[in-house]
């Protein structure tokens, strides 16, 4: 009999010695996992009532016994999503980690003993995979290889490292491996055929010696003549903290010290608390970074992926409709999940969804503006977490663009300053999120604070981002358009945040809700 992690009880598999067998992966798509996604951090259909789960490709990688399965999810509603999974069967005997218990890992257990677990977490898969990576076993069809230049590293060194594999734990919506924290290998969860934008904007940065992690290669996986990335393999960058983590802490401290010090707010006091501490200086470097990375990503003329394109008067209307319909979406999913809401989100959500037309009408300011600037590759997905603080400065990674959207989307030209709405969104998130982590009856005495720690630091970021991309393409010429892009940028990334939220971490959704109800009154 197969268990699941809550230990319910299962249909038996039969009488035969646990192994992988068809009856296996039926039992898989029919109860195992429908039940088991719905754990996993990196699964993005939380939200969505499952249809069916259906494993449509299974690729046993080569020297190993591990199945990567290529699983396809159908909702009741819109379209269906693809996961990679790398699962094996593992005896009795063979040691279990110490995460083992954790749901994220074990799928089942066999009466005897045997377990069906996520390979990610089992020594035999991690160290096979770092070898495929880095070109030392041969692969064959359907997987395959893209090895950007040799590793440069003593063969000791690699047979070592693979053996000291980590899952990096934490928000994640993949899964990444540090090895020997020399190099990285980022297991990609959601699988779409087509060129991924991490695997080709790292290649790019690394080619053009940006704050990167290097880019050493991506492992291809192949079906009915498409090709599609399963993961991909750079250099670790040593670093004492994210930057969300980073950010967070800096927050806390100035709540802290007001809570301590029971200080009202007052301009005065603002500027001897945070006009004081290190963080608007930081935040001046993250807008230097952000400036230098368009201009990196601008960089390459003679390259049709990469070359810079005229935002056009069609452009703006595109990107108005675009964004209406994303809003419309995230307006519907809240909606649909009004009643899953604890009471004081209903409250904000209740406040959005009346105010529904006034926000679409808002995108509409987009199609008769005259807006003048080129488009370009830009990052995506851009917030704090997808900074490394490596203490004196930082390095950008997670160049995947928004998971919840379709390849060939996230690899569109765009207006640069979309970027740079999604990180002063972020330094919103962190004043809020660190707020309410605080008891209610406090939130009258930091609420000020809070909101004054972020107008500063948005302050310190985007001067120093406008003064580095000074003169650029990107950069629209009138402050009047930059202003309307930015504004309706940051609205844009605080609704697909209430959509990312609901889909993936439904605990944090009053964040974005709070975010889109007060930005309702200044639109
Ligand atoms: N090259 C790297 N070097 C060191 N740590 C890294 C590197 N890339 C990612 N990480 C760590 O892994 C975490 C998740 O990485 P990320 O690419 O954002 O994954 P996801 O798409 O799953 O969110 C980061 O917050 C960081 O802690
Ligand atoms: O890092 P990912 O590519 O997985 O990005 C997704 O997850 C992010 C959270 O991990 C999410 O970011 C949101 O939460 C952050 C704090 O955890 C905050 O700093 C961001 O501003 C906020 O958008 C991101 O939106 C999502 O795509």
């Amino acid at each position: 009999m197969l268990q699941t992690p809550d230990q319910e009880p299962l249909d038996t598999l039969g009488t035969s010695p646990p192994c992988w067998s068809p009856a296996l992966t039926q039992k898989l798509a029919q109860d195992i996992l429908p039940r088991y996604l719905s754990q996993c951090r990196w699964f993005g259909g939380k939200a969505r009532a499952l249809q069916k789960v259906e494993i449509i490709q299974d690729t046993l990688f080569p020297g190993t016994s591990v199945h990567i399965l290529g699983v396809e999810i159908t909702f009741q509603e819109g379209p269906p999503e693809h996961y990679l999974m790398p699962l094996c069967v593992r005896s009795p005997g063979e040691p279990r980690e110490e995460t083992t218990s954790s749901p994220h890992r074990l799928l089942g257990q066999w009466s005897d003993g045997t377990r069906l677990e996520d390979a990610l977490h089992t020594p035999e898969f991690q160290a096979a995979l770092f070898r495929g990576l880095i070109g030392h076993t041969p692969l064959a069809a359907p997987l395959s290889l893209t090895l950007e230049s040799p590793v440069q590293a003593p063969t000791a060194d690699l047979t070592l490292a693979a053996l000291q594999a980590r899952v990096l734990s934490g928000e994640q919506s993949n899964t990444s491996l540090s090895y020997a924290d020399r190099w990285l290998i980022k297991f990609f969860r959601k699988f779409e055929f087509g060129i991924h934008p991490e695997v080709e904007l790292t290649q790019h940065l690394t080619r053009h010696h940006f704050q990167v992690p290097p880019f050493l290669s991506a492992l291809n996986l192949q079906a009915q003549g498409q090709s599609g990335v399963a993961a991909m393999l750079t250099h670790y960058t040593p670093h004492e903290n994210d930057g969300w983590t980073f950010t967070l802490k800096a927050v806390r401290q100035v709540l802290d010290q007001v809570r301590q010090t029971r200080q009202t707010h007052s301009a005065e006091r603002e500027a001897a608390v945070i006009g004081r501490s290190s963080y608007p200086s930081r935040a001046a470097q993250l807008g230097q970074l952000t400036a230098r990375m368009h201009i990196a990503l601008a960089a390459d003329s003679l390259h049709a992926d990469f070359k810079p394109q005229p935002f056009t008067h069609h452009d703006g209307q595109i990107l108005s409709q675009d964004m209406q319909a994303k809003a419309t979406r995230v307006l519907q999913e809240l909606h649909q999940q009004y009643h899953q809401l604890p009471e004081s989100a209903q409250a904000l959500a209740r406040e959005i969804l009346d105010g529904q037309d006034h926000l679409l009408h808002a995108y509409e300011k987009l199609q008769q503006a005259d807006i003048q600037c080129s488009r370009i590759r830009v990052h995506g997905d851009f917030h704090l977490g997808q900074t490394l603080n490596t203490g004196q400065d930082f390095v950008i990674i997670d160049f995947e663009g928004e998971p919840r959207l379709p390849l060939h989307e996230r690899r569109l030209h765009r207006p640069a300053l979309r970027d740079v709405a999604g990180m002063v969104r972020s330094f919103e998130y962190a004043a809020s999120a660190a707020l309410h982590e605080a008891p209610a009856e406090e939130h009258p005495l930091l609420a000020p604070w809070a909101q004054a720690w972020a107008d500063t630091t948005v302050q310190a970021y985007l001067h120093a981002y406008f003064s580095t991309a000074h003169g650029q393409s990107f950069l629209p010429q009138t402050p009047a358009s930059t202003q309307l892009l930015l504004d309706l940028h940051i609205l844009d990334k605080a609704l697909y945040e209430i959509g990312y939220e609901l889909s993936y971490r439904p605990h944090l959704v009053p964040i974005p809700l709070r975010a889109v109800a007060r930005l309702l009154k200044t639109i």
